[in-house]
C-alpha cells in the first residue's frame, strides 16, 4: 500500500465537532484491515528505530495505535488518560487543543526514571495534547524525547511546538492547510 493509499483511508468531515473544524477521522482507516496493519507496522518501525523502551498512548484514539505498537514490539504500554479513570494517585495537567480544553492524567508508577517513553497519538494539531502528555511523563521522571503520529496538521504548528520542547516528531502523513 502506498502512502497516498493510506492517506485516502482518512475520512474528512467538515464542521465537526464545531463549525469551522475540518475533522480528520481515522475511523475509516482502522476499519480497513490492511490500512490499519500498515499504519501500525510503520509506527512500530519508527518506535523501534528510536529505541523506545515503553509506549505511551493518549486516550482515546492514541490507545488504538499506541497499544498495537507496544504489543507488536513487546514493550510496556502506558495509558495517558482523561480525568478520573485511573484508580491510583495521578499526575494531572490541563491543556488546550484545537477545539477545546481537557485534562490528562498519568500514573507515575507506570514509568521508570530515565525510561525512554515514546508518545503515540493519531493526530497532532496544536500540539497541546501531546505536549501535556510529554510534560506528565517527564514529571514522572521518564524521558519523553519522541512523539509519533499518524497525521500532522502542520499549519496548526503542533509539531514545531513539540520540537521546541525537545521532542523529535515524526508522522506518517500530513494535511497542509488542515
Ligand atoms: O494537537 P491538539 O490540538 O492537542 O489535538 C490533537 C488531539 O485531539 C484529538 O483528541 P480528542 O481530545 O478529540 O480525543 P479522543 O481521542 O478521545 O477523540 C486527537 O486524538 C489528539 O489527541
Ligand atoms: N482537525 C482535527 N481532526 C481530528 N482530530 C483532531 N484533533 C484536533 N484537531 C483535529
Amino acid at each position: 500500500m502506498t502512502q497516498d493509499e493510506l492517506k485516502a483511508l482518512v475520512r474528512t468531515v467538515p464542521d465537526f465537532p464545531h463549525a469551522g473544524i475540518l475533522f480528520r477521522d481515522v475511523t475509516t482507516l482502522i476499519g480497513h484491515g490492511e490500512g490499519f496493519a500498515v499504519a501500525v507496522t510503520l509506527l512500530a518501525q519508527q518506535a523501534a528505530a528510536i529505541g523506545a523502551e515503553a509506549v505511551a498512548g493518549i486516550e482515546a484514539r492514541g490507545f488504538i495505535f499506541g497499544a498495537a505498537v507496544a504489543a507488536r514490539l513487546g514493550l510496556p504500554f502506558v495509558p495517558v488518560r482523561k480525568p478520573g479513570k485511573l484508580p491510583v494517585p495521578v499526575l494531572a495537567l490541563d491543556y488546550a487543543l484545537e477545539y477545546g480544553t481537557g485534562t490528562l492524567e498519568v500514573d507515575p508508577g507506570a514509568v521508570h526514571a530515565g525510561q525512554q517513553v515514546v508518545v503515540i497519538d493519531d493526530l497532532v494539531a496544536t500540539g497541546g495534547t501531546a505536549l501535556a502528555a510529554v510534560e506528565l511523563l517527564r514529571k514522572a521522571t521518564a524521558r519523553a524525547d519522541h512523539a509519533l503520529f499518524l497525521i500532522d496538521l502542520p499549519d496548526l504548528g503542533g509539531a514545531d511546538r513539540l520540537r521546541g520542547a525537545g521532542v523529535a516528531v515524526q508522522s506518517l502523513m500530513d494535511f497542509p492547510g488542515h
